[in-house]
């Protein structure tokens, strides 16, 4: 079993760094976008989503964004906190930016998203609005790296990894690409590059890799080979998520596992990303084992993608360890 050395004896088990806005969810199920009659409003984006995973496990999490001073953005305030989410290091802005808000269908794969990222308030984020105390008083920084695609969110991130970086403050990067918020591949793989280097854990899936690989091995595909390239610097572990397929864990020591998944009924597809994320942070906050952190992740993700949303269908601790133990007599 491979333990991740962190600093315990911080305030706050993490802080995620990135977008919260708004998920608009399709109200009724295996319905085309122009058919759906409305939508079930909840607070979403990757980073928020992460918080809230790890608050509803019973985690102490702060976070670095920024939403626009609107109804949506109250909202998203109001709901996070609400949660139990310390917001010291939420900006609001008010100079004409939008809430990021995300609509789509439900359907269990094949599923229509739009997110809507015009002027979006958590890309205005500006290094000097980050506080290095703020991210020394957490045992972990989350760094979702849509964060990177425009400046100044771009150099308040880097500025956040730096900050965590010298104050022995673990560094998780969730790639988190959306090719839409990046000008083109070239671009993000040189700035995702650049946060790799600052991470210690990489967590992306097959096709965020590619991205990464763009300029360093365009065209593969190999898992062992995309880990072998990034465990380098201060990255100690890399993740290759792969969907139903489960996932793939390197470690610098060469020590690499497979992680299976819990079949569920699918409700939708989006969400597993955030929800594995947010246990296995929870899990390596809180002093446990690299491989259980990787089944905690899992077993949130299969849960989170049988319920219909993403923010309120994060698992709490006992759902979590409920359902495990459900499934693993079942085995
Ligand atoms: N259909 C599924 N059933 C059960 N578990 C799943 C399913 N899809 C994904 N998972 C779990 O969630 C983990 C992360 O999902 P995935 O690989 O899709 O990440 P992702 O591409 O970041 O997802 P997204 O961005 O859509 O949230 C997987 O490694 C797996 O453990
Ligand atoms: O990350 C976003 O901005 C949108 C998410 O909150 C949403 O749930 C999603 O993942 C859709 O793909």
């Amino acid at each position: 079993m491979t333990k991740i050395a962190l600093q315990q004896d911080r305030k706050l088990d993490a802080i995620v760094l990135g977008r919260a806005g708004v998920d608009l969810y399709a109200r009724e199920s295996n319905t085309d976008m122009a058919d759906i009659s409305g939508f079930n409003k909840f607070v979403g984006g990757s980073a928020a989503n992460i918080a809230v995973a790890i608050s509803k496990l019973g985690g102490n999490v702060g976070f670095i964004g920024c939403v626009a001073d609107d109804a949506f953005g109250g909202y998203v305030k109001q709901y996070m906190s609400g949660q139990g989410i310390n917001l010291d290091g939420m900006m609001t802005d008010s100079s004409g930016s939008r809430t990021s808000v995300a609509f789509t269908e439900m359907k269990p794969s094949d599923c229509t998203v739009l997110i809507y990222r015009n002027n979006a308030s958590d890309l205005t984020i500006k290094p000097e609005q980050v506080d290095p105390e703020y991210i020394a008083n957490a045992k972990v920084l989350v760094v979702t790296g849509t964060a990177l695609s425009e400046s100044p969110s771009r150099e308040a991130t880097l500025i956040a990894m730096e900050h965590a970086r010298r104050s022995n403050t673990l560094v998780v990067l969730d790639v988190d690409y959306r090719p839409y918020s990046w000008r083109t591949d070239v671009d993000a793989s040189i700035y995702y590059g650049i946060a790799a280097g600052l991470s210690d854990i990489v967590i992306g899936n097959r096709e965020e890799f590619d991205m990464m690989e763009t300029v360093l091995a365009p065209g593969n595909t190999d898992d062992d080979a995309t880990a072998d390239r990034f465990l380098r610097s201060n990255t100690q572990v890399v993740v290759v998520k792969a969907g139903e397929f489960g996932s793939k864990v390197y470690c610098r020591d060469g020590h690499k596992f497979q992680q299976g998944i819990f079949r569920v009924d699918v409700q939708k597809p989006f969400g597993s990303g955030d929800s594995f994320a947010g246990g296995l942070i929870w899990t390596l906050a809180n002093g446990g084992e690299l491989e259980d952190g990787v089944k905690h992740g899992t077993a949130a993700a299969a849960i989170n993608v049988s319920g219909n949303s993403c923010t309120e269908a994060m698992p709490t601790k006992e759902q979590l360890f409920d359902f495990i133990e459900t499934r693993e007599k079942s085995l």
